[in-house]
């Protein structure tokens, strides 16, 4: 288990860290998601030993390991552009960690060989090892990165924002493959990424990460529909959060978030007595196929979205810059501390 407490980081007057208190149990899938700049890179960077944080503590199964050298951190790091060595082959590649780390490098080369075949097999490039990395395709590189991880042992594997140098079909396809090479060795991965779908479909638990700090870590399902902070509700990009006082003084300087399909909309004035509702100018809408988002300007400028799925069409006709109601049960509302 990885455990980071109180770490802090800043770099001058940029505070890119602020007491972050995060656990990576063990034998997991934790997608770690979080804006551009809001620290990410910074965190793996702190954890694999490339940098040491201001304040707090690391420890691996309570052992502290900030300030331990990176090699002797047992930590291995696949990096977003995958950073192989141009000039060796695919199995080179995979063997160089074996051969030349710092503590306990192998020389005999049936070994080498045997231990490179099996991390080659394990990702699926059984047979790949003499090709040149550049001769074969983005998807390949990346696993050949992770061989290269996974050759070493390591007892946690990060990732930083490993599928974003894909297309979206390889994408789709690597998330499974990351996902079963995963389970079959048993050893927690941390997947950094700035993707909400992402994060939710490759995390057994999803850690946001928001100005500084883990604002909530959970199970996807229970992220996704029971945000505990707005910050983890806007990163959800499924809930409008707003200023509760537009519905009215009850919920005044309270942040509230309301899912974008279990908003509904109507004439002013028509929304049902038993609802809460707000104005709203509707702005435009966009058809996606089997969604159809329309998007609406509330009066204090927030933008407020609804998502109607075509299997059943309810929303009206809406002409745009008109006026209208936007209205919801208060079951579907989540309630912030502090206001908007
Ligand atoms: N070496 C550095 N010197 C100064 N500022 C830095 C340094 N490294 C990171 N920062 C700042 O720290 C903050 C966090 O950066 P970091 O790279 O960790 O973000 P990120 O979430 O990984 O972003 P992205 O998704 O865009 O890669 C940013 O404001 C960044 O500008």
């Amino acid at each position: 288990m990885l455990t980071l407490s109180q770490i802090s980081r800043f770099y001058g007057d940029t505070v890119a860290l602020d007491g972050v208190d995060f656990v990576v149990p063990e034998d997991t899938y934790m997608s770690l998601l979080g804006a551009s700049g809001s620290g990410k890179t910074t965190l793996l960077r702190l954890i694999a030993g490339f940098e040491e944080p201001n304040h707090g503590e690391i420890s691996i199964n309570s052992k502290r390991i900030d300030g331990q050298a990176p090699h002797l951190r047992d930590i291995g790091f696949v990096f977003q552009n995958f950073a192989l060595f141009p000039h060796l082959s695919v199995a080179e590649n995979v063997a160089f960690g074996l051969r030349y780390r710092a503590e306990n490098p192998l020389s005999n080369n049936s070994e080498i060989l045997d231990r490179t075949q099996e991390a080659l097999k394990l990702v699926g490039l059984d047979g790949f090892g003499h090709r040149g990395v550049g001769a074969i395709s983005g998807g390949q590189r990346q696993r050949v990165a992770l061989a290269r991880t996974l050759v070493c042992e390591p007892r946690i594997v990060l990732l930083d924002e490993p599928l974003g140098a894909l297309d979206a079909n390889l994408r789709a396809r690597m998330c499974d493959e990351l996902r079963a090479i995963r389970e079959r060795l048993g050893v927690s991965f941390l997947h950094v990424t700035g993707s909400e779908t992402e994060a939710l479909t490759m995390g057994d638990e999803v850690a946001v990460l928001a100005n500084g700090r883990i604002t909530q870590s959970d199970a996807p399902d229970t992220l996704f529909s029971q945000p505990r902070t707005a910050e983890a509700a806007r990163h959800m990009n499924a809930w409008n959060t707003f200023d509760g006082g537009l519905c009215g003084d009850a919920l005044s300087n309270q942040e509230i978030a309301v899912r974008f399909d279990q908003m509904e909309v109507c004439a002013p004035g028509t929304a049902p007595q038993d609802h809460l509702s707000l104005k709203a100018q509707y702005l435009t809408g966009e058809f996606n196929g089997p969604t159809a988002l329309s998007f609406f300007r509330a009066s204090d400028g927030s933008l407020l979205q609804i998502i109607d799925h075509l299997s059943q069409p309810r929303l009206p006709d809406l002409i745009e810059g008109q006026d209208y109601d936007l209205h919801f049960s208060s079951n579907a509302l989540r309630q912030f501390h502090g206001a908007a």
